[in-house]
């Protein structure tokens, strides 16, 4: 082996464990190709709605080289050479490089997943494990059987699926976007891939996840991403993972519900435990498969009472039906999100300081769509076209290309975008609809529905009272504010709220519960 293969070697070793969505990943490539890397495919770690994974020159050159290297260090081991122990560890790494490449990143998710029909995960399976074999038996690797087979196929293809959401999902251009995807990456796998693959994959869901961020920036996405993307066990007997990883995301918005029916959600309850309790009921942390996560969305809106309980299921992983006393075990993952400073509220004493510190194992922060702009003005262009792509498949270019035309001659070149991606798909596709945005500002919906109507005098006293603490949370983010300037209980004003003028208010959809 010549000083450029072992420097190969070396530093496909480290990429094979790197974050495909880091910096550090394309110099990795670039160091490992050298004089071959091309600089034009520089943009693994952002999508560009020209760009593709599979297109990539880089990694097909990288993929073509390994695989070269891996059948010539076998052909080595096969002939009776003996690898030192780093030597192995290097021709270990490679060979997962090229089985992945070879076996899992060429197939589709449902030719793989548990959905796909039996005779397909057969020969996936078996097409993986004879060359596994072929590669590792006879090798110093340590547990080079056929349960050691099926957990690296469980992992290369629990890559396989975050690397899918993380890429086709999280769209934007900009720097701050790219280390979104980073984060998301980190909050399934760690910076570390393999002591996940080697310990960690059964036991990271104990970890819970907060994301904040502004209103429309992708949370529920991003919980979606890491949902979809846990680790799942292969059973080779069966040659069938042991769940389908489809189902594995349960969202529940806690700003829609009243507390009492929050925790019959979250815990169930067993038959008479209060009024209208006429039957048992599963809740959702019961429900939540051992590979799913439960998403708590607007989790600063939790109440004292249960933020306890909560915290409770975050320490011992324990909870109890409301009215039984014998304690259940949550298996699954908590994911939480909101967009409101829950720091702030902590030390206001609205959240607690155990729950906020427990939830801040695992921090990721989606930026608004203005930063994104800040940092790339010309990432609304890549977006908009993405967005277009989602919206009319077939008629993605021309409907962008309107999309910003209308844009650049209707709205200011500083706009802020407040309702933030949400806002932009909203817009593109009222330009489909309508050929027009009409942008909802705070001013104008309160200047439309709202003070038309109370000048007109058209409102009740109840509706007077409703618009106005509903614009005041609008305008204020937090009940405290909202009942501190209208000087009455902060629980009134949270029964008050209109949530479709709020959604309004804030240029978002309605929520669902
Ligand atoms: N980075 C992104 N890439 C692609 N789509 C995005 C991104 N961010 C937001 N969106 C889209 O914007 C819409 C709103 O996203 P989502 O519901 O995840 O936001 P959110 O931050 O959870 O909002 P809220 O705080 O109001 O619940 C969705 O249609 C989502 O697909």
């Amino acid at each position: 082996m010549n000083a450029a293969d072992t420097q190969f070697l070396e530093t496909l070793a480290k990429l094979n464990n790197s974050n495909p969505f880091s910096r550090e990943r394309l110099e990795l490539e670039r160091q490992a190709l050298g004089d071959a890397y091309r600089p034009d495919d520089d943009e693994l770690w952002s999508r560009t709605p020209h760009t593709r994974l599979k297109e990539r020159p880089n990694v097909a050159l990288l993929t073509e080289r390994a695989d070269e290297m891996a059948v010539r260090m076998r052909e080595k081991l096969q002939a009776g050479e003996t690898f030192d122990r780093q030597l192995q560890e290097q021709y270990d790494a490679l060979a997962t490089y090229v089985l992945y490449y070879r076996h899992v990143a060429v197939r589709k998710i449902d030719e793989i997943a548990g959905t796909a029909t039996q005779a397909k995960r057969h020969r996936v399976w078996r097409e993986f494990w004879s060359e596994y074999q072929l590669f590792f038996s006879g090798t110093a690797r340590v547990g080079h059987d056929r349960q050691a087979a099926a957990h690296l196929f469980a992992c290369l293809f629990q890559v396989r699926r975050a690397f899918k959401h993380i890429f086709d999902c999280i769209l934007g251009e900009s720097l701050p976007v790219a280390r979104l995807r980073e984060q998301v990456w980190q909050s399934i796998f760690t910076h570390d891939l393999q002591r996940y693959r080697r310990s960690l994959y059964h036991s990271l869901r104990e970890l819970p996840t907060l994301i904040t961020g502004p209103s429309g920036t992708g949370k529920e996405l991003v919980a979606r991403s890491i949902a979809m993307s846990q680790y799942l066990s292969f059973d080779p007997e069966q040659e069938r993972f042991v769940e389908d990883h489809s189902c594995a995301f349960t969202p529940l918005n806690l700003s829609a519900l009243s507390p009492t029916l929050i925790e019959s959600e979250l815990f169930g309850h067993r038959r008479g435990a209060f009024t209208g309790a006429d039957a048992d009921r599963v809740g959702w942390l019961e429900a939540c498969r051992p590979h799913g996560a439960v998403f708590l969305d607007e989790i600063g809106e939790l109440d004292m009472t249960i933020q306890v309980k909560l915290l409770r299921v975050l320490q011992q992983r324990t909870y109890c039906r409301i009215g039984e006393s014998n304690e259940r075990t949550f298996a699954g993952k908590i994911i939480a999100a909101t967009n409101r400073d829950l720091a702030a509220e902590m030390h206001s004493g609205q959240f607690r300081h155990d729950l906020f510190y427990r939830l801040c194992a695992d921090l990721i922060e989606t930026p608004s769509l203005a930063a994104q702009l800040a940092d790339r003005p010309a990432a609304l262009e890549g977006l908009v076209l993405l967005l277009a792509e989602r919206i009319a498949p077939g008629e993605a270019n021309t409907l962008a290309s309107e999309a910003l035309q209308w844009i650049a001659k209707n709205l200011p070149a500083d706009y802020a975008w407040p309702g933030n991606i949400r806002e932009l798909e909203q817009c593109v596709r009222n330009i489909l609809v309508r050929g027009e945005y009409r942008p909802h500002t705070p001013q104008q919906v309160s200047r439309v529905e709202w003070l038309a109507n109370a000048e007109s005098g058209k409102l009740s006293a109840e509706q007077m009272l409703r618009s106005y603490a509903t614009w005041l949370y609008a305008k204020h983010g937090t009940y405290e504010a909202v009942a501190k300037q209208m000087e009455i209980d902060r629980r009134t004003v949270k029964s008050k709220i209109d949530q479709a003028m709020l959604a309004k208010l804030q240029g978002s959809p309605s929520k669902r519960a």
